[in-house]
């Protein structure tokens, strides 16, 4: 299988700590890759890196072959942040139609991302007006309506219902299915069940990067909130 992000001994210093310790990891190309861990253990920052859209000290980060940021990458990653970025003055079907034009789509692009994340009853709502999960689904349809290959999440299901996250999770695999790489943080674990393979970081430094099934078997227990906690107590007392 062939690689689709590349991060070798990457070193990023926010303040004055580095948030990452010479982290080195490959993603494989297609799937869904789970990226868990605590807050603050250095998720967003991993994500910016390979957006590249974070100042690295040292290190190296290549998507698809070309190093993170370049310009060959830009039709081909897309990017949810956990602050939507999308036009509170324009509506739904506005901000997904100027961001199709933008990547060389037409309005029919536009109108079936909106369908996909369960926006099409709002779609004439000026982004203002909207929830703050809508107004999340509203920039994941901006995100996803270049049907970008590879496709980068930050938590992208805070604050929608259970039924919206299993519609979204559902379309996740679909876009992985279709061949897209989709690298997603989440702190909640039954969304972890549903990826292909997990990365778990803690303090920067990644502690496993497995299928959930050999996560749950290496941690002795079927329940992955469990596992993960015993994972990050094994790691403390072998440092
Ligand atoms: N602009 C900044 N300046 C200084 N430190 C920062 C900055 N942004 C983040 N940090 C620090 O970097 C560390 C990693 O932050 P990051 O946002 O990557 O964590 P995270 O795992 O995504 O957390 P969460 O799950 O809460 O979103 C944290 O200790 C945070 O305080």
């Amino acid at each position: 299988m062939s690689t689709a992000i590349e991060v070798q001994n990457l070193v990023v210093r926010r303040g004055k700590r580095a948030v990452l310790d010479g982290l080195s990891r490959a993603v494989p190309q297609g799937g869904v890759t789970g990226l868990l861990g605590p807050s603050g253990s250095g998720k967003t920052t991993l994500m910016r890196a390979i957006v590249g859209v974070q100042v690295i000290a040292s290190g190296r980060v290549t998507v698809l072959g070309h190093p993170a940021g370049s310009v060959p990458l830009r039709r081909k990653i897309g990017y949810v942040t956990q602050a939507p970025s999308v036009y509170a003055d324009l509506t739904v079907t506005e901000n997904a139609r100027y961001f199709a034009a933008l990547h060389g789509r037409g309005p029919a692009d536009a109108d079936t991302a909106v369908e996909t994340v369960g926006l099409g009853a709002a779609r004439s709502q000026l982004v203002a007006n909207l929830s703050g999960g809508q107004r999340s689904r509203a920039s994941l349809a901006c995100a996803i309506v270049s049907r970008p290959e590879v496709l980068i999440l930050d938590e992208p299901t805070v604050g929608q219902d259970p039924v919206l996250r299993d519609e979204l999770w559902a379309h996740f695999r679909r876009l992985a299915a279709d061949g897209a790489t989709v690298l997603v943080s989440s702190h909640v674990m039954d969304e972890a069940n549903r990826c292909d393979r997990l990365l778990l970081i803690r303090e920067g430094a990644l502690i496993a990067d497995d299928t959930p099934a050999a996560v749950k078997q290496r941690a002795g227990t079927e329940d992955l909130d469990q596992a993960f906690l015993t994972l990050i107590r094994r790691q403390e007392v072998a440092s």
